[in-house]
């Protein structure tokens, strides 16, 4: 405590010694007590406060430097690190990001280390309450990324003012108003070039200003587009929160599609692969593991698998961040319509100013040579003879001519027309709730002949619900696991509980959509507890779902007992269904699955297809090896059951598919779902027609979208 008093005292001796050297006015001596108890009471309770939290850095920058003068402010800046965080320092945590080192991630302790610097826990996430999520705002920032100043309208003003044309206008018309004045007097002369300079003008200021609020509203936009949800664990539950809210230490998870929201730490997952194509521009992905790269970078997409990571560095603080702050982004750019009418309008003022020019020479050369007459028929020009008053009033009128041709000619106001009706057509589109991101989306739908959309979530409300369920070949009802015998319940309990990328909190389900159907039916109808299942078994490899495999399957092993492992898949019925030799009856026994079985349950499956339901099959098979295979075994499963996904279309997509086929514009469905289904749903959304057999490639999959010469020319 002494030292503190001493170093408060000699801060005390140094600021009296300058108030005396200082011959300052009764004024300026009342600010300096001012300033000086300001200083001296600051001081005097930071080291207290340094003398607590010895550990902590404390800062004090003076703004100002201390100055007699009237104006002198005096603001002290306290940067400090949160001692609830004071572990690990962001400038070392960006630093093993940007060099990727592993060195350096063994030396913070691992990814477990630096979990604890964080005061995270891997499994269940940071606590989350506003306090700890305020500290660590304030010692590591918050996820939001530095953006260019929006630009002021004199912006807009001066880039219209740089318009060629503009520029030949606003000459022409001082022209026109020098001439006309010289030609008919100040009081009467001034109209010409004073109505082009309104012209301009008028074309100025509409320019600017719709450019002005449009860019106003992208930016509007361009702020709710990038607000996307993120699934966070924070205090064991799996969330949604926005991007703009993870904060360092945060624990999320990741799947197939998603964009990462900040840089971080891979923990734990499954075949993860990232499309760095945005920071690197490499087009090959690259493969996230535990051991090797667990390094995880914000702007970058998961292509496949899915994992949880660990946020270590948020906002400008990212490597995108910083990147970004180098590049300024600028979106002035033109539709192709505003193009080609812009070099019309400049090809039109071109031919314009050849022609002025034409005229301009033919009548000198025509009054010089004395081949022009007045109105009494006398020559205009009589060499020497003429006055040189007349001479010039000649001259003045044939370039005021000659200007008049150029002001005519250009069609200033085209760009404008072209630029305010598709600022106006944006309006409309918006207030129809369709986003419009580009202008040149606007022009680009009004010429569309075909939309392609997307099944599940466009046409589809996105919300599925097991409303089927087959157990061999029967079809159960209600809460079924009374019925099942209790062998099977097992293994379907075993197969959702661990295959699957969801994730269940007392009762509420998180994943994709399949995925939370099948828990959230797995959990209410099957009395799954998912904890025991986690508990009991482990899991030894994984197979991750992606569209193209349209399946996901797991190794694993139960804790506590002998050699024997388990499969199991889930998937696209049709394909589970062709990789099984057995099933199991609705007793319990394991059956073979003859030709004639298997067209039972193609018949199962087409069933519940035609009534516009996603099927989903279960399947199982018991391994006793399983050293050094890579793969999960194909062949030979039995087939537990299958499921039947109702996900209802969305109201209103009727109408909308109506109204675009009365418009011209033919829908076509690409899916990755089952064709039975597909169609099933394209009949009931009016894409196809009942009564006509015919596909006409209406409704088409996925990946003969991608491959096809058809589709290919619809995408030209
Ligand atoms: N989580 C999952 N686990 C296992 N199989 C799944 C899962 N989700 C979907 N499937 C199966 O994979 C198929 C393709 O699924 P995906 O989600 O890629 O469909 P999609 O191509 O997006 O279809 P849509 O046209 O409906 O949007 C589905 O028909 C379904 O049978
Ligand atoms: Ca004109």
């Amino acid at each position: 405590m002494s030292a503190i008093i001493h170093a408060n005292l000699s801060c005390m001796k140094l600021l009296s010694d300058l108030h005396d050297s200082a011959n300052v006015s009764a004024l300026n001596k009342k600010r300096w007590h001012l300033a000086f108890s300001t200083i001296y009471c600051s001081r005097a309770f930071l080291s207290h406060f340094k003398h607590q939290e010895s550990s902590n850095v404390i800062s004090i920058t003076m703004k100002k430097k201390i100055s007699p003068e009237p104006s002198a402010r005096i603001d002290i800046d306290v940067v400090q690190k949160h001692p609830f965080l004071s572990d690990i320092e962001q400038s070392s945590l960006t630093k093993l990001l940007k060099d990727k080192s592993l060195n350096q991630l063994a030396k913070l302790g691992g990814v477990e280390g630096i979990c604890t610097s964080l005061k995270t826990d891997h499994q269940s996430g940071i606590n989350g309450d506003p306090e700890d999520i305020g500290f660590r705002h304030e010692a590591f920032g918050r996820n939001t990324y530095r953006k260019p100043p929006t630009k002021s309208i004199f912006h807009f003003i001066w880039e219209a003012l740089k318009d060629p044309t503009i520029l030949i206008l606003l000459v022409c018309a001082a022209l026109s108003l020098g001439f006309g004045m010289k030609e008919n007097g100040p009081k009467e002369g001034w109209y010409d070039g004073g109505s082009i300079f309104v012209a301009v003008f008028l074309v100025i200021s509409v320019s600017a200003i719709s450019n002005f609020r449009q860019n106003r509203q992208f930016d509007k936009l361009s702020k709710v587009s990038s607000n996307i949800p993120v699934e966070v664990v924070r205090n064991g539950r799996r969330q949604e929160v926005s991007i703009f809210e993870i904060v360092v230490g945060d624990i999320i998870c990741l799947k197939i599609g998603d964009q990462v929201p900040a840089d971080g730490l891979f923990i734990d997952g499954h075949s993860l692969q990232v499309d760095e194509s945005s920071m690197t521009g490499e087009s090959d992905h690259v493969e996230i593991d535990g051991n090797k790269n667990p390094f995880l970078f914000s702007g970058t997409k998961v292509a496949d698998g899915y994992a949880k990571m660990l946020v270590t560095s948020v906002g400008m603080n990212t490597f995108w961040g910083e990147m970004m702050s180098t590049i300024s982004s600028d979106s002035d750019e033109q539709t192709p319509l505003q193009e080609r009418l812009n070099k019309l309008t400049s090809s039109i003022g071109k031919i314009g100013l050849a022609v002025a020019f034409l005229v301009l020479v033919v009548l000198l050369v025509r009054y010089f040579t004395g081949n022009t007459e007045n109105d009494d028929g006398i020559k205009e020009f009589n060499g020497s003879k003429t006055k040189v008053d007349d001479v010039i009033n000649a001259v003045v009128g044939i370039i005021a001519a000659a200007v008049t041709i150029v002001v005519v000619a250009i069609p200033e106001g085209l760009p404008l027309a072209v630029t305010l009706t598709l600022a106006y057509s944006m309006k409309r589109m918006m207030s129809d709730q369709a986003m419009v991101r580009k202008l040149s989306a606007c022009e680009t739908m009004g010429s569309a002949t075909t939309i392609c959309t997307d099944k599940t979530g466009t046409l589809t409300m996105n919300q599925m619900k097991v409303t089927r369920f087959w157990q061999g070949k029967e079809a159960m009802e209600g809460r079924s696991y009374t019925l099942i015998a209790s062998n099977v319940l097992e293994l379907f309990h075993q197969g959702i509980g661990l295959n699957t990328t969801g994730g269940v909190y007392k009762l509420e389900f998180s994943g994709s959509p399949t995925e939370k159907a099948i828990l959230s039916w797995a959990v209410l109808e099957l009395n799954m507890d998912m904890e025991a299942v986690k508990r009991d078994c482990n899991i030894l490899h994984v197979e991750a779902f992606n569209s193209e495999k349209k399946r996901s399957g797991v190794l694993m092993k139960k804790i506590d007992h002998d050699d024997t492992y388990h499969v199991h898949w889930k998937g696209a019925a049709e394909m589970i269904l062709a990789m099984c030799s057995h099933y199991y009856d609705s007793d319990g026994k394991m059956k073979e699955l003859n030709d004639n079985e298997r067209l039972g349950f193609d018949q199962i499956i087409q069933g519940m297809a035609a009534s516009s339901l996603r099927c989903i099959a279960f399947a199982h098979k018991q391994v006793s090896e399983v050293k050094g295979q890579k793969r999960i075994q194909e062949s030979g499963l039995s087939l537990l059951g299958l499921v039947g996904l109702k996900d209802p279309c969305r109201p209103g997509v009727k109408k909308a598919v109506e109204d675009c086929q009365y418009a011209g514009v033919s829908v076509k469905m690409i899916t990755g779902d089952n064709v039975f289904t597909a169609k099933a749903i394209a009949t009931e959304c009016g894409i196809l027609n009942p009564n006509q057999e015919a596909n006409d490639g209406l409704v088409v999959e996925g990946v003969e979208f991608v491959t096809t010469q058809k589709t290919k020319e619809w995408r030209k």
